[in-house]
This record gives structure tokens, C-alpha cells and sequence, in this order.
């Protein structure tokens, strides 16, 4: 029924909650990992969310999506394997593929409800799985990169939901190891990374597993998305030993790449200026996760 639906109920966020009008429900059901709902929105059009919470909408996932794919990718001189965890909705993927030096794209989803309703009702994001370069594997991250061979990829990109259901040990040191045994010399990791106004323990306990586990630089950057709680959400930019990696100024700006509009849509969100700026970080922030 159309009307007006009420989210952020959690305690991710305890004590807010941000309501969006729904005009009618598209989809509702229960997968093996949580509850998968797909709904046209009055004024962000169709919205996906896991278990209550808001994980894209049509209006705004530009921002998310670009920016947690050109933030890493942008930042290494030319990519050629990245493996993306989770985003089994296609968006990373569909900016992934704007990137012309990348030969091989791994994607690790848990749940495959996710891709199938992505690819009904989210054909604009979707369309990141008809790249000929993208292997999907359904199946637990923890898993897949406890078997993949060291120093495989050039980038890894971790789009999870909050570490609260399916997400909760992507957050753990293991976790974060695996990856940095995955990544070549001077390889990169972007991951989600929560938000500076709610979350800066969280951040500070991420920051501090990853100064201990990249031997290169941490760094944080963000940016908004108004339908994410607070309307910011973070990125960790981590890069493992070797090659020095300066994520703040782009050596590989994309915008500028012919053909980087191959999956059909221009860039809306990241540029080369967005991208610097998202490592301007406001003084609480450098102060509470010691990175002043
Ligand atoms: N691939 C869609 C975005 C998934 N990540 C989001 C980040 C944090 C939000 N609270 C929910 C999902």
C-alpha cells in the first residue's frame, strides 16, 4: 500500500529515523540472509532495502557507487584485476567497467536475491553484469579469498551493507588480512566505511585494524548520499606495501577517458576536484580517529 515508510529503526542509529513516501511496493520476500524489498518512492524513485535499511536509491546511488570505484581505481596507474565484495545490486560494477585497463573483474556476492531483484527492477545498475570482463561467484567473501592466490589483485572494492547481519565479520582484522594477502605490492583496498557523524568508534577501530594490516597509507575519505543515515557515508582507501600510492590526487582521472561512458551512462557524481575533496576532513573527525 502506498503511504509512508519508516527506516533507519536500528541500532546502527538508535534515537533517528528518516521517512520516505512510498508509492506502491514492487517487491517483498524473505531471502536465505535477510529481508529484500524493492519500492517506488515518491521522490528518489525505486528504492532497495535489506532488512530495513536503505541500501540505494535511483536519485542518489551516483554518488556511492562512483565514488567507491573511482576513489580506489582512479588512484593506481593502470588496474587490471579488481575484485569487488558484495554490490550485488551492479552498480560497482557498471563503474568498474568505465575503466579500459581492466581485463578481469571478480565479483563476490552472498546473496543471490539480491543480484535477481537488482536485475528486474534496477536495469541501470544491473547492467554492470552483462560486462564481458566479470566473473560472478555467489558465495561467502570469508571463503572465496581464503582460496584466492596471494597478490592476485590490483584493487579490491568491499560495497557491504552495516555490519549487522550478513556484513558482521567484514569489519574483523581476519577479514581485512585476507585482503591485504590478496592484493599485489601497492595494490589498493576501498571499503565502505560507515558514517564521521555516527559511527567515528567504529571508523577508529576499521582505521586502526588497517594501520596494523596495509603497510602503505590509510586514508579516509567521504561523501554524501542523502538517503544513508546522516547523509554522508565514509570510505576507507587503503594500500598494502610497495609502490606509493597517493590517493589524493587522482593520477588516473577517468572522466576525461573516451569510452568510459561504455556501460551507457555518463558519470554524475565523481571528478577529479570530488575526488581530492573527499579526503577534506572536518577537525572532530581527524581528532576522534587520530588522523590529525
Ligand atoms: N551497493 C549498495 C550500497 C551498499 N552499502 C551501503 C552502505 C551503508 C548503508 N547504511 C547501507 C548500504
Amino acid at each position: 500500500k502506498s503511504g509512508k515508510a519508516v527506516y533507519f529503526n536500528n541500532p546502527m542509529w538508535p534515537g533517528e529515523a528518516h521517512s520516505i513516501k512510498v508509492e506502491k511496493i514492487l517487491f517483498k520476500e524473505k531471502s536465505e540472509y535477510q529481508e529484500v524489498l524493492v519500492f517506488e518512492s515518491s521522490a528518489y524513485g525505486k528504492v532497495l532495502v535489506l532488512d530495513g535499511i536503505v541500501q540505494l536509491t535511483e536519485k542518489d546511488e551516483c554518488a556511492y557507487q562512483e565514488m567507491i570505484a573511482h576513489l580506489p581505481l582512479c588512484s593506481i596507474k593502470s588496474p587490471k584485476n579488481v575484485l569487488v565484495v558484495g554490490g550485488g545490486d551492479g552498480g560497482v560494477l557498471r563503474e568498474i567497467s568505465r575503466h579500459s585497463s581492466v581485463e578481469h573483474i571478480d565479483i563476490c556476492e552472498i546473496d543471490k536475491m539480491v543480484i535477481d531483484v537488482s536485475k528486474k527492477f534496477f536495469p541501470e545498475l544491473a547492467v554492470g553484469f552483462e560486462d564481458p570482463r566479470v566473473n560472478l561467484h555467489v558465495g561467502d567473501a570469508i571463503e572465496f579469498l581464503r582460496c584466492t592466490p596471494e597478490g592476485k589483485y590490483d584493487a579490491i572494492i568491499v560495497d557491504s551493507s552495516d555490519p549487522v547481519g550478513p556484513a558482521q565479520e567484514l569489519v574483523e582484522k581476519p577479514f581485512f588480512e585476507t585482503i591485504a594477502k590478496a592484493l599485489r605490492p601497492g595494490g589498493v583496498l576501498c571499503n565502505m566505511a560507515e558514517s564521521m557523524w555516527l559511527h567515528t568508534h567504529l571508523i577508529q577501530d576499521m582505521i586502526s585494524i588497517c594501520r596494523e594490516t596495509f603497510r602503505g597509507s590509510v586514508h579516509y575519505a567521504w561523501a554524501s548520499v542523502p538517503t544513508y543515515p546522516s547523509g554522508a557515508i565514509g570510505f576507507l582507501l587503503c594500500s598494502t606495501e610497495g609502490p606509493t600510492v597517493d590517493f589524493v590526487k587522482p593520477i588516473n582521472p577517468i572522466e576525461k577517458v573516451e569510452g568510459a561512458n561504455k556501460c551507457g551512462r555518463e558519470l554524475r557524481f565523481y571528478n577529479s576536484e570530488m575526488h581530492t575533496a573527499a579526503f577534506a576532513l572536518p577537525t572532530f573527525l581527524k581528532r576522534e580517529v587520530s588522523l590529525l
